[in-house]
């Protein structure tokens, strides 16, 4: 193994650096983020040890602390055995069976990103194609988590999405900024440049407490809550609480922390899979070829997808899978060792109270797994007879082991429903090449510049 010394880095260098240190020092690096070193790997073997070891289920402040800052505390950042207290509340309202009960939803709200992407054609910066995937997200989010139907309420769904993507924008900020280790400066910071962002919270966070109060009272029967979608998540927060499982301030944090995970990660996952249909023509005609075959008619993507439909579009799954391989919307994530020293399967012990970072970016693409074309696009990659050879641990978009995301199957349904349909109505094209995409890590993998995409709707075969 190699060991070597990473500069700092922003928002805006940090897949590069992470990329550049990877090719001079190997897989498995030390880098330094300020005076603090952290352990780098994109080795499927060494992630393994970490995803699955018990010494490793602690988040380190300096990763973690910017989102702890901002949303307070919830499962994304919560230390030890508080978090498996916390994760055993949450689990059930993420159960396979609850987020089948979803599907209508995740169907249904992709006629507001229809009735967005008609009024396009040739965008010169697709990042209007991005906000609307947003606004999807918060859609079913709201309706699947707080059984709040955004359509029915007050408030305007395209401010509600800018509020949570600037919230994102604030959280990346303090995580990347090392002078906001001082909580002087940090505070100074949120008197003052911060002051809108924190007024933006204040609303998400009294949107949230509205539905619990609403949900537990049962008080009348507000237009905009849905009763319909049975068991949303934030019965189960509720129950929680009442049951004095969580308290008041961690149910509400918590739910802040379930609405920005999907809200960024899901969106941006939407965002890359219709990038890739401009960028791989001949992809995007397979995948359609395979979705007209199972819903030939002539409906523009108004079909119902149920699961049986989902398990039956292998090709899609193919498509989604490889999106996620070459742009993990985590791109990297980190453990802090703690309860003991942790010996690596390479021979190397991490002391406890050291951070150890998954640079998924880098394993994804990791050219001793995915062979000397890792950094091509490729769905075939996930054909089953190259899928059962490969290291199991060398795919983790959405981490693995003992921490993982807990809105895997939430994400998987979502994503195939949405992206089926966008493909059955339309085509994208675009002039772009992916060697010229500007990558950044913004939390979530975001563009330094949304390059332009053509959108025409499809012409039903004769
Ligand atoms: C494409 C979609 C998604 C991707 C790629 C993704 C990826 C990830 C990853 C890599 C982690 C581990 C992060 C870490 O340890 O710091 C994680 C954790 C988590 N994710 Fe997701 N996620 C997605 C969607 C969602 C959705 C839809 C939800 C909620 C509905 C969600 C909720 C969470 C939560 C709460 C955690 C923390 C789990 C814990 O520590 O127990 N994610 N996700």
């Amino acid at each position: 193994m190699i060991l070597g010394f990473g500069p700092i880095v922003t928002p805006k260098t940090i897949v590069k650096h992470g990329v550049e240190n990877c090719k001079k020092l190997g897989q498995n690096f030390i880098n330094f983020v300020g005076p603090f070193p952290q352990y780098v790997t994109g080795d499927p073997d060494i992630v393994k040890d970490i995803l699955m070891s018990k010494l490793c289920i602690h988040k380190d402040y300096l990763t973690y602390g910017g989102l702890r800052h901002a949303l307070g505390e919830g499962l994304l950042t919560i230390q030890g055995k508080d978090w498996q207290h916390l994760r055993k509340q949450m689990d059930p309202g993420f159960k396979f069976s609850k987020v089948l009960g979803f599907l209508p939803v995740f169907n249904r709200r992709m006629s507001g990103f229809f009735e967005e992407l008609d009024g396009c054609h040739a965008m010169k910066d697709s990042y209007r194609i991005l906000t609307f995937c947003r606004e999807y997200t918060i859609g079913i989010t709201c309706e699947t988590m707080l059984g709040l139907d955004l359509d029915k309420s007050t408030i305007d769904i395209k401010h509600y999405a800018n509020f949570i993507a600037s919230m994102m924008e604030y959280i990346s900020d303090v995580t990347f900024t090392v002078y906001y280790q001082s909580k002087f400066i940090l505070k100074l910071a949120d008197l003052t440049i911060y002051k809108q962002h924190r007024k933006e919270l204040q609303f998400l966070r009294s949107v949230i407490n509205d539905a619990f109060t609403y949900h537990s009272t049962k008080s009348g029967t507000l237009p905009e809550y849905v009763n319909t979608v049975e068991h949303i998540v934030a019965r189960h927060v509720i129950e929680a609480k009442e049951n004095n499982k969580i308290d008041a301030d961690l149910a509400l944090s918590n739910t802040m922390h379930l609405f920005g995970a999907a809200f960024e990660t899901t969106s941006s996952t939407l965002y890359f899979a219709i990038l890739m249909l401009a960028l791989y023509p001949e992809y995007q005609e397979k995948a359609y070829a395979e979705i007209l075959q199972m819903f030939p008619e002539n409906d523009s993507g108004g079909f119902e997808i149920t699961y049986n439909h989902i398990s039956q579009l292998t090709y899609l799954d193919m498509f989604i899978k490889e999106t996620l391989r070459v742009f993990p919307t985590v791109p990297l994530f980190s453990r802090r060792v703690i309860g003991g020293d942790l010996r690596l399967s390479n021979g190397v012990v991490i002391p406890e109270g050291q951070e150890v970072v998954i640079n998924t970016f880098n394993l994804h693409r990791n050219k001793d797994v995915w062979g000397p074309q890792a950094d091509t696009f490729n769905p075939d990659n996930f054909l089953p007879t190259n899928a059962e050879k490969r290291h199991p641990y060398a795919f983790v978009p959405f981490a693995k082991g003992l921490r993982f995301c807990i809105g895997l199957r939430y994400a998987e349904l979502t994503q195939r429903v949405a992206i089926a349909k966008i493909i059955k109505r339309y085509k994208f094209s675009t002039t772009a090449k992916i060697e010229d995409l500007e990558l950044q890590n913004h939390i979530s993998m975001q563009l330094g510049k949304y390059p332009p995409i053509t959108v025409e709707r499809r012409a039903f075969p004769k």
